[in-house]
């Protein structure tokens, strides 16, 4: 057997925290992979295919993990059983709300605000050439300490609360650093791909508006956002990059439904359906989320460009925020999904992480309110005001 696996988690060194590796829980169902496991030697996207193949799965077993934001990182990907239990990722409710915590926005929302500004001001620069920056997400930062651990069970079974999202949480590397373990737990309402035989799906989003408690002002924030010609620009970029990378995968390849309102419990969103066949059944779904990863919904038009200035602009690496997080099996099915709504959860902090797309047109103040408003479905869940990355708009001398 030829089987390229890293060793497993050393016993000695630092003990699995959590018997569940990876869990996923959400409109299609709930997976969770469960230790002992395996971590698949870590590498970054160049190698990801052929390390994958070099991987035998016994028909009980799965791959699961996250892939960073940063294709030249090295991505945690673990091979582990099944559960067949198909029981929920949690159902304990203790240690939320968040006793004695303190909030750390990096950068704060205005920092934030003036970054867009500069991006703005590239983008106008460059325009009209053909390498010129079209789109780029920035993303910005909140870090939560509390007094007592944050309760990774507790906190699952809050995300779950909302249907329309799938919860996840994934079991990240840890160290020194680290001591009581790490994991990446999120809400995301952002399919990346999922893959069943030949049948292929993805359902980006892009172009995003903050729901209201007032339902008629929430409709016509939801209609504003449909008739955005800004938000539609920011959309179809995305769109037109999945089925250009999708393309030579698949047998045929579509978008029967056209662009639609999707909408979580705080965020409205564009979104569009794109299905497909593939030309080989076999593809790995991980191998086409690598392929498909980053998207512009997280990172920008021309990728490249957009991922390196991204690097120089935002002040806290982005890890595995943005990054795709999911399940293959030894079919290759499974689904990934885009690793946002979400926060990096290690004893007692949390960093949350929350992005909008610049295209020509945005608005600085207002991307730092989307963000704000992304950042509330953690903020809840973690029992913390939901508008609290919201307080310190509009900056001095702003209107
Ligand atoms: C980057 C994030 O979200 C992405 C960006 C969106 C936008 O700019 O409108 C919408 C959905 C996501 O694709 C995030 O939530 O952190």
């Amino acid at each position: 057997m030829n089987i390229r696996l890293s060793e497993a988690p050393k016993k000695t060194a630092s003990p699995v925290p959590d018997p569940i590796l990876f869990g996923f829980e959400g409109p299609s169902g709930c997976i969770l992979g469960r230790g002992p496991a395996q971590r698949i030697a870590p590498g970054t996207a160049a190698t990801l295919a052929s390390r994958i193949a070099a991987v035998a799965l016994d028909p009980d077993e799965i791959i699961g993990g996250a892939l960073p934001f940063d294709r030249e990182a090295a991505d945690c990907l673990w091979q582990c059983r099944r559960d067949k239990a198909r029981a929920p990722l949690a159902s304990v409710q203790g240690g939320l709300p968040l006793a004695g915590w303190r909030l750390t926005a990096e950068p704060s929302a205005c920092d934030y605000a003036q970054a867009v500004s500069r991006a703005l001001g590239i983008m106008a620069d460059e325009a009209g050439r053909s390498d010129a920056l079209e789109k780029i997400v920035l993303a910005r930062t909140l870090l939560v300490e509390s007094a007592a651990p944050v309760p990774i069970e507790a906190l699952m079974a809050q995300l779950r609360a909302d249907r329309s999202v799938t919860a996840f949480r994934v079991a990240l590397p840890w160290g020194a650093d680290h001591p009581q373990g790490r994991a990446l737990c999120g809400a995301t309402p952002e399919l990346l791909v999922e893959k069943q035989g030949r049948r292929v799906l993805s359902h980006p989003l892009a172009g995003s508006a903050r729901r209201l408690a007032d339902p008629a002002a929430d409709r016509a924030a939801a209609a504003a956002l449909a008739q955005s010609a800004k938000d539609q620009r920011e959309h179809a970029l995305v769109v037109e990059s999945i089925l250009d990378i999708l393309a030579p995968y698949c047998r045929d390849l579509s978008c029967p439904e056209g662009t639609r309102l999707t909408s979580t419990r705080s965020m409205w969103h564009l979104g569009t359906r794109i299905e497909g066949r593939l030309k080989d059944g076999d593809t790995p779904s991980v191998v086409l989320a690598s392929a498909l990863h980053p998207t512009p919904a997280v990172c920008g038009v021309p990728t490249a460009r957009a991922a390196e200035l991204i690097k120089t602009i935002e002040p806290v690496a982005r890890d595995y925020y943005a990054g795709a997080v999911g399940w293959c099996d030894a079919k290759g099915d499974g689904a990934w999904h885009v690793a946002i709504r979400c926060a990096e959860v290690s004893g007692r902090r949390a960093r949350l992480y929350a992005g909008a797309g610049i295209v020509p047109g945005s608005d600085p103040m207002a991307e730092a309110a989307e963000t704000g408003a992304k950042f509330g479905a953690l903020l809840a869940a973690l029992g913390l005001p939901q508008d609290a990355a919201l307080q310190d708009l509009p900056c001095d001398g702003e209107t």
